[in-house]
């Protein structure tokens, strides 16, 4: 693989560079509880400014599609990467057109400057060729330090590298070479755990991942969908019920791969999607039809514990449960606390990802004692599958 890095970049003083970032980070009540993807970007973003660049961040947070949503403006994040990179970040609330122009008109060489939700845009998706162009018109050169979000073939992650001399950021260097280097050839056995809430758009990777690992842990919200495929009453939980016909076969591709699947035996159920809700640990056959699985059970744990024991080679994105809402954070504090005290005596090699999968390590005080730790969940697993990431391939030249 060859790219260009941001060292290739010819007298930058005064130039504009379009910065891809991924400032996709948690939120809660309008404040950041997790501040992973800012640091990961800050060396690129200080780089840059110290070279006299004028420094523009695109970024995505949350799914707009195409609308403003005001929950999902950036606004409240520029202070937060002002405060990570210590140096002012001014803010404009458009990424295109006359505002962004008079925006970045307005910078001096080595200024920071955050553009508004670039999906408040519908071509962001649809990698539209004029709004791929409009971004273009605001800088002299693009930079892609959003591994998270390279699996997305968006007009800020991949049409713009197509548009201006386009380099890969030195978060986007080091977690390539990070992955490749743990997990180019990784030990056997190697077991992946899969949770989370972003069934419909993992699920299909599942198919393929089957195929690549010799045991797959499936919790959170993805468990359910399986769970209810076999025909588990799962009540009010998170779950894609038209899913269960994807469910099945990624079953059937485990059985065909010699993949074992292990899917939660007792889950932790309540009635109110809150912190400290009245909650109870049931069977399967005993999930109340008004009541939601927010945790996989003591039952589960255990075997997701012995799972660990028997591996050499962990992958991991998505937690085992709503793990910001105590005490639904149980399963995912265990299993992480496990899998790094195992990484620490030298028994597994573990590699983790996903914004809230690692705001969740976070949280167990894991995140350290894990082999490494990536800013990505959903590129992760495709990079894992063997897919080529359409960010990653629009930088190479
Ligand atoms: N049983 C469950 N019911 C509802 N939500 C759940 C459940 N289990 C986990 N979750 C939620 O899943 C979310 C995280 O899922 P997600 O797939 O976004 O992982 P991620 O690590 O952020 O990966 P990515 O970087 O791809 O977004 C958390 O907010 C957590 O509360
Ligand atoms: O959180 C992520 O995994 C990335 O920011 C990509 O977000 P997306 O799944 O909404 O494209």
């Amino acid at each position: 693989m060859s790219f260009k890095t941001i060292g290739d970049i010819q007298e930058p003083a005064g130039k504009r560079a379009l910065v891809r970032v991924d400032l996709n980070v948690p939120m809660k009540d309008g404040k950041i509880t997790d501040d992973t993807r800012i640091r990961a970007v800050a060396p690129t973003i200080r780089e840059l400014s110290d070279k006299g660049a004028k420094v523009i961040l695109l970024a995505h947070f949350g799914r707009p599609k195409g609308e403003v949503v005001a929950d999902m403006s950036l606004a409240p994040v520029a202070p937060a990467v002002a405060a990570v990179i210590g140096r002012p970040v001014a803010f404009c609330a458009d990424c295109i057109g006359e505002a962004a122009a008079g925006a970045v008109a307005a910078m001096q060489d080595g200024d920071v400057l955050l553009l508004e939700n670039t999906r408040f845009h519908k071509d962001e998706e649809k990698n539209g060729a004029d709004f791929a162009a409009a971004l273009a018109a605001n800088g002299d050169l693009y930079v892609n330090d959003a591994f998270s979000a390279a699996h997305r073939a968006h007009a800020s992650t991949e049409g713009l590298a197509r548009l201006l001399p386009a380099y890969a950021g030195r978060s986007m260097q080091a977690e390539l070479e990070a992955l490749g280097a743990a997990l180019g050839a990784p030990k056997r056995p190697v077991l992946a755990v899969v949770g989370g809430a972003k069934v419909s758009s993992k699920i299909d990777l599942l198919e393929n991942l089957v195929t690549r690992v010799d045991m797959l842990v499936i919790g959170g919200g993805m468990a359910n969908t399986f769970l209810a495929a076999k025909g588990v009453n799962v009540g009010k939980s998170l779950c894609e019920h038209d899913l269960a016909p994807t469910a099945l076969k990624i079953m059937a591709a485990a059985e065909k791969a010699g993949c074992e699947i292990v899917l939660p035996v007792d889950a932790v159920v309540a009635r109110e999607f809150k912190a400290g809700a009245a909650n109870e640990t049931v069977a399967l056959d005993a999930i109340p039809a008004d009541a939601m699985m927010l945790d996989v059970g003591a039952a589960s744990i255990e075997t997701v514990k012995a799972k660990i024991d028997g591996a050499s080679t962990l992958v991991w994105n998505g937690p085992l449960g709503a793990f910001e809402i105590e005490p639904f954070d149980k399963a995912t504090v265990a299993a992480a606390r496990h899998a790094a005290s195992r990484t620490k005596d030298g028994k597994l090699l573990s590699v983790a990802g996903g914004g809230d999968t690692v705001a969740a390590l976070n949280h167990a005080g894991a995140a350290g004692d894990f082999s490494y730790v990536s800013t990505a969940g959903g590129a992760f697993l495709e990079w894992l599958e063997g897919k080529e990431l359409p960010g990653v391939t629009a930088l190479q030249a």
